[in-house]
């Protein structure tokens, strides 16, 4: 599928347009929304109108170099794919339509553990590295054969979500009494554990009521051992936003971190991530690589975080609105468009590659109270 001959997306935002009036409106609810007030949607958001660039000028910068390596692998690109549930929601290919976008930009993909295709046809059609995101099931035994079944199929990389022992309240899903329609499942796991994700209920959400079903809410630092003992792949612990669970995580063998804040999805009140970023870096050291995610809407929020720690960025949204759009060719899209504008950032600052994007490059204001 490829995008209409009428819309020629010049940003991110463009995609958006087109992705909502193709969506359903409990659907479009589910991914912009946020939880409670959604004011860490909007901080997400606010902390990159607080950046300001410092240019440096008579540079070379005829080629830019967006090219990067990640936990061994090269990547054209530090701009990847968050990991984000039910890519079916928005286009029938789901995933694998995911999958071929991200092998078309050279980009990462993250495949959550609510992914609605197998991760056997993802890793078929995938091109770049795929990391496998999980949150921790109660059912442990359920979460030992993704990881085996992940390992098999090529993921290179374990992600842990660690930002939600329980779902953030989001009203708008609750209002909606959102819930899974029969043609939409989690493609990797037991029908069993996600029954709950189907059952509607007037004023709340199914998918909160699957979370507290099929999450345990109990796992702590110690439990990381057990994972590590089931797995050789590196471990990524995603939603990490201050510098004392940065030292821990780094203590417990992290082999990478991503400031998160999910997006706005789970503690409204939370800092944006671009504002966690510099105390999360500072803690770690340069122990292992720092990725961020949230409210990244073009190249020069990339370049921003960049600058300030981060070793690529996720997109979260903007890839589900590339994909609803234009199935791979939109999720192609988003990612070149979003990489070219890094590059463009890039020329105009003259910073010609990855490593001549540092803290000297940006200014990132503190909010006013
Ligand atoms: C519709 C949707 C579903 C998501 N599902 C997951 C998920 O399954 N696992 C996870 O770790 N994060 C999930 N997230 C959070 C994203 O990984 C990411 O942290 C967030 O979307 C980044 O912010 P952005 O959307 O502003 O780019 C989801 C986010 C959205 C919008
Ligand atoms: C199905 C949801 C639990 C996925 C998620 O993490 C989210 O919606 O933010």
């Amino acid at each position: 599928m490829t995008l209409p001959q009428t819309v020629a997306p010049a940003t991110l935002h463009d995609y958006e347009q087109v992705a909502r009036g193709r969506l359903d409106g409990a659907v479009w609810d589910f991914i912009e929304g946020g939880a409670e007030s959604e004011r860490t949607v909007a901080a997400n958001r606010r902390a990159y109108g607080r950046v300001s660039l410092r240019p440096r000028v008579l540079v070379d910068v005829s080629v830019c170099d967006t090219g990067t390596e990640l936990l061994g692998a090269r990547l054209r690109t530090p701009v990847g794919i968050a990991p984000t549930a039910y890519h079916q929601l928005v286009h029938p290919d789901g995933e694998v339509g995911t999958a071929r976008g991200a092998a078309a930009a050279g980009a990462l993909f993250v495949v959550s553990i609510y992914a609605s295709r197998t991760v056997e046809d993802i890793a078929a059609a995938a091109g770049g590295p795929l990391w496998m995101q999980l949150y921790w099931l109660r059912r442990r035994e359920a979460l030992a054969a993704l990881i085996s079944r992940a390992a098999a199929a090529g993921c290179r990389a374990i992600v842990l979500t660690v930002d939600a022992p329980r779902l953030g309240r989001r009203h708008r899903d609750a209002r909606n009494g959102f819930a899974l329609g029969p043609g939409i499942r989690a493609a990797n796991l037991d029908p069993a554990l996600t029954a709950a994700a189907h059952v509607p209920g007037a004023g709340r959400s199914a998918l909160a009521t699957h979370a507290v079903e099929a999450v345990d809410p109990s796992v702590t630092w110690a439990d990381l051992a057990w994972l590590r003992e089931r797995s050789d792949l590196p471990l990524v612990l995603k939603g990490i936003l201050t510098g004392e669970d940065a030292a821990l995580a780094v203590a417990h063998g992290a082999d990478a971190l991503i400031v998160s804040n999910h997006g706005g999805r789970q503690l409204d009140g939370a800092p944006a991530s671009l504002d966690a970023l510099a105390e999360v870096v500072a803690a770690v050291g340069g122990a292992c690589p720092v990725l961020l995610d949230g409210g990244v809407r073009g190249g020069t929020d990339a370049f921003a975080a960049l600058a300030l720690g981060a070793r690529a960025v996720l997109l979260g949204r903007p890839v589900l609105w590339g994909l609803a759009a234009g199935g791979a060719a939109g999720v192609a899209g988003v990612l070149d468009l979003a990489t070219e504008e890094l590059a463009h950032t890039m020329a105009l600052t003259g910073r010609p590659d990855l490593a001549s994007v540092d803290a000297s490059a940006v200014v990132l204001r503190t909010e006013a109270r």
